[in-house]
């Protein structure tokens, strides 16, 4: 009795691991041809579309990006370069055990006339390569890429088959192992494997040898989370073909069906007519929809002139469809242009001239840099802001009688708040607190305390010094030794050390200079007033010794 069970067990699982290496085998479900011949066919349409690609495209071949055997790439350029351009790069299928970048080139013939730079890349293939290394390589040929191709626009992924597993595994990279993070702006992964460990008990890990642990760690249906850290801005497309094996099928499907609940943004396209192999091949045709959708995606890319133009249109509140209609681009595009650059384009400083602009983001791609310098005067006070608001918004509504009083309040208020301001200042300076006196000097100076590295520069400074000095020595008899110097006291010495100069400034020249200043003029790009000058004048003459020293 147990005997016919185990028999039955032994059959039924015997056929239903023939039935997985069926549902494995591509070349099965083809309606174009037999399983021998399509493979036949897929090779050669594959190796004529890259010979073909070679041919008319601008190309550098074999450029490595690693030390091994495999690590190299071919490179399709359009004819005419322009410079930025977006670049795809593609991963070959074949099982991980079959083809090479001698096959990769073929869609390189419609992208290059897009003016879209092509990169196939090679990777080591099974028996000699493994998962884990192949995981690698692809992973170090995009580094390699975005490090030698630093002007690119964008940053495209194509996979296919054993390839489209290979892009989700670049997707889910953590990239902080690595010196870059390269940001994909756009993934197609065709007819692809995200779920390994079906095909562990396959025909397919002959060659590949892969244990669970392996297979586990290189499915990326199970790196999803990872992949939403890497690459959450990347538009991702999977697509399958009508006529691929059910289990295929249920891999895209499950694929994208977790990628859209982590709330990832893709499509899946179940591309009708085609099956495993000619789903890819299609893309020597310019007219195919695969390669049309790749285009499209590509025209998405704007130029930053573009970009510039959209967001300046808009803020001179032109309408959209007007906006839309200046740049050539659809209404939706503008919207998302314009929105992206009001939430990345974040004020940065507070008070003119200080500190240095902000990378907003430091990753390649738009918006590389967001530079928002605030142009406000320091007597610009919080209050000033929201009334100036105000009156922006007034002016926004179209309502005349509410601008008109929102910008008198806003004038009347900054009349004030300059008042107040040049109080503040002369006050600083007459007070008897020396405390304030500096706040006050640094506050008109933009003084900055030195930051450490000033005094690790010490010793350069005085070297250079020294050096500057040797061109001065003929003339300065007899030579003042630098210990003489820094200890003189601030008044000019009886003899002077060096001859006088032809100018000078005496300290009343100064102070008549200050106190000829005009109380109502605006200040300099130093923000110091006039008035402030004139109310200190008595203060300030001794700085004509420092000028007189300095000349
Ligand atoms: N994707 C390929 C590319 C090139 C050569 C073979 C394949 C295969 O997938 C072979 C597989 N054993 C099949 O039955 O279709």
């Amino acid at each position: 009795m147990s005997r016919i069970r185990e028999s039955a067990e032994n059959q039924l699982n015997q056929s239903m691991s023939m039935e997985l290496d069926r549902q494995y085998s591509p070349s099965q479900w083809s309606h174009r041809m037999s399983a021998e011949d399509v493979i036949k066919a897929h090779e050669a349409a594959l190796k004529s579309g890259t010979e073909k690609a070679r041919a008319v495209a601008q190309n550098i071949l074999d450029i490595p990006y690693g030390e091994g055997d495999k690590e190299k790439l071919d490179v399709y350029m359009p004819l005419s370069s322009s410079p930025d351009v977006p670049l795809v790069i593609y991963l070959h299928g074949g099982y991980w055990q079959f083809l090479s970048k001698e096959e990769s080139g073929f869609m390189a013939v419609p992208l290059t006339q897009k003016g879209v730079v092509v990169v196939a890349v090679d990777y080591s293939i099974a028996p000699k390569g493994n998962m884990d290394l192949m995981v690698s390589q692809v992973r170090r040929s995009l580094v390699a890429v975005i490090q030698q191709y630093s002007h690119i626009s964008g940053l495209y992924l194509c996979g296919h088959s054993a390839g489209g597993h290979l892009a989700a595994m670049v997707l889910s990279t953590d990239w902080s192992e690595y010196s870059v993070s390269p940001q994909i702006k756009g993934a197609f992964l065709v007819s692809g494997i995200y779920d390994l460990l079906p095909i562990m008990s396959t025909y397919v890990n002959d060659p590949l040898k892969m244990t669970e642990e392996v297979a586990l760690r290189n499915s990326p249906i199970r790196l999803v989370s990872q992949l939403k850290k890497s690459s959450s801005d990347c538009d991702i497309v999977v697509a399958v073909a009508q006529n691929d094996s059910p289990e295929f099928r249920k891999q895209s499907e499950d694929y994208f069906k977790s990628l859209q609940a982590a709330g990832l943004k893709v499509t899946f396209e179940d591309i009708p007519d085609t099956d495993h192999f000619n789903i890819i091949e299609q893309l020597v045709d310019e007219n195919y929809y695969l390669t049309q959708k790749q285009e499209k995606w590509e025209s998405k890319d704007f130029s930053e002139f573009d970009k510039g133009q959209i967001v300046m249109a808009r803020r001179l509140d032109q309408s959209i469809s007007k906006t839309a209609a200046l740049v050539g681009c659809s209404r939706s595009a503008v919207v998302s242009i314009y929105q992206k650059w009001s939430k990345e384009g974040t004020v940065v400083n507070r008070r003119q001239g200080h500190g240095r602009p902000r990378l907003t983001d430091e990753s390649e791609g738009w918006p590389v840099t967001y530079l928002t310098f605030n142009n406000d005067k320091p007597w610009f006070t919080a209050k000033l802001r929201h009334l100036r608001q105000a009156k922006e918004d007034a002016f926004r509504n179209g309502d005349r009688v509410l601008y008109n009083q929102a910008r008198n309040t806003l004038n009347k208020e900054i009349r004030v708040a300059k008042r107040s301001y040049a109080k503040k200042l002369e006050n600083q300076f007459s007070s008897n607190d020396p405390a304030s006196v500096w706040k006050g000097l640094k506050d008109i100076t933009n003084y900055k305390t030195p930051s450490p590295s000033t005094e690790a520069n010490q010793q350069l400074a005085e070297d250079l010094n020294e050096f500057y000095c040797r061109f001065e020595t003929a003339r300065l008899t007899p030579h003042a030794p630098f210990e003489n110097l820094s200890t003189q006291p601030l008044t000019p010495p009886a003899t002077p050390l060096f001859p006088p100069p032809a100018l000078r400034i005496s300290e009343d020249d100064l102070r008549q200079i200050f106190l000829k200043q005009k109380r109502r003029k605006a200040p300099g790009p130093d923000g110091v007033t006039p008035a402030c000058l004139k109310t200190c004048a008595d203060q300030l003459a001794f700085f004509s010794q420092i000028f007189n020293r300095s000349l």
